[in-house]
């Protein structure tokens, strides 16, 4: 499962967009040090720094390095590779310094869409109780506007769903190109509500061609809809952004002071 198990391209070849996920990833990790208690996120672009922190804490360079992981996943696989875990209120007062994690989107202002693979809430809890949020993507990932390129996720209560979705609907749709669906998976038998780690279902909303409207704006009517848990946009929250560019190289971006 380590990284080092995965042999190099050959010199000159394009870089998948695999492995530009893990070049972006162990340089994350490059910010780790030890005795820090890390945020540890969620998907395929997170699951490299956990292989790198596992390889590296094996190695004997990082102790006293511990993880609040942001899924139920992320526990497994953290726990696989080795990395010391820690439930988030323990977390609270050893100070989480350092979260690193992907992300769906990410906006010129370093805004982000998160969540498209069922995550959000435990992300945006850790993430937002540390005192940095490094964000791993490939090039892809950029945007100019969030909402461009699939949904925005909404969690919420499995309770009356279909009329929060239907409240959603009702605030959202003069926005240009707005449509929302419950997320769902298909199973033998039907299609049911995709349901995250905390037991409640995703709302879905989609935006033509991204969202043109003020976000902060749009959280906020959001959030004050009863029903609806957390959404998907993190909103300021990225202190750093790790971006492997299709040629192999990295930018580092940091958020506007
Ligand atoms: O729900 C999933 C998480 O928010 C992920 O961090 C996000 O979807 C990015 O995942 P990936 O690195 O697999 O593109």
């Amino acid at each position: 499962m380590g990284s080092a198990a995965a042999s190099p391209p050959p010199p000159g070849s394009p870089l998948s967009q695999d492995e530009l996920k893990r070049v972006a990833a162990h340089r994350a990790v490059e910010f780790v040090e030890p005795g820090m208690t890390l945020g540890l996120g969620t998907g395929s672009t997170a699951a490299h720094a956990l292989d790198r922190l596992g390889d590296l804490l094996r190695a004997g360079a990082l102790p006293g390095v511990a993880g609040v992981p942001t899924s139920l996943k992320t526990e497994l696989h953290a726990a696989r590779a080795g990395i010391p875990l820690l439930p988030l209120d323990a977390a609270s007062g050893a100070r989480i310094r350092l979260s690193i994690d992907g992300a769906d989107e990410v906006d010129p202002d370093l805004n982000l869409v998160k969540g498209r693979g069922g995550s959000l809430l435990r992300e945006k809890m850790i993430e937002g109780a540390g005192e940095r949020f490094v964000v791993i993507v490939d090039e892809s990932k950029l945007v100019p506007r969030l909402g461009c390129t699939g949904a925005v996720p909404v969690e919420v209560i499995p309770f009356g769903a279909p009329h929060t979705l239907g409240l959603i609907r009702k605030v959202f749709e003069g926005l240009p190109g707005f449509h929302a669906r419950l997320r769902t998976v298909k199973t033998e038998a039907d299609d049911v509500p995709f349901v995250t780690d905390n037991g409640n279902y995703i709302v879905e909303m989609f935006f033509e061609d991204g969202i043109r409207g003020d976000l902060r704006d749009i959280s906020d009517r959001l959030l004050r809809i009863t029903g609806v848990i957390e959404h998907g946009m993190f909103l300021g929250m990225a202190t750093t952004v790790i971006v492997a560019n299709k040629d192999g190289t990295v930018s580092v971006l940091h958020k506007k002071k």
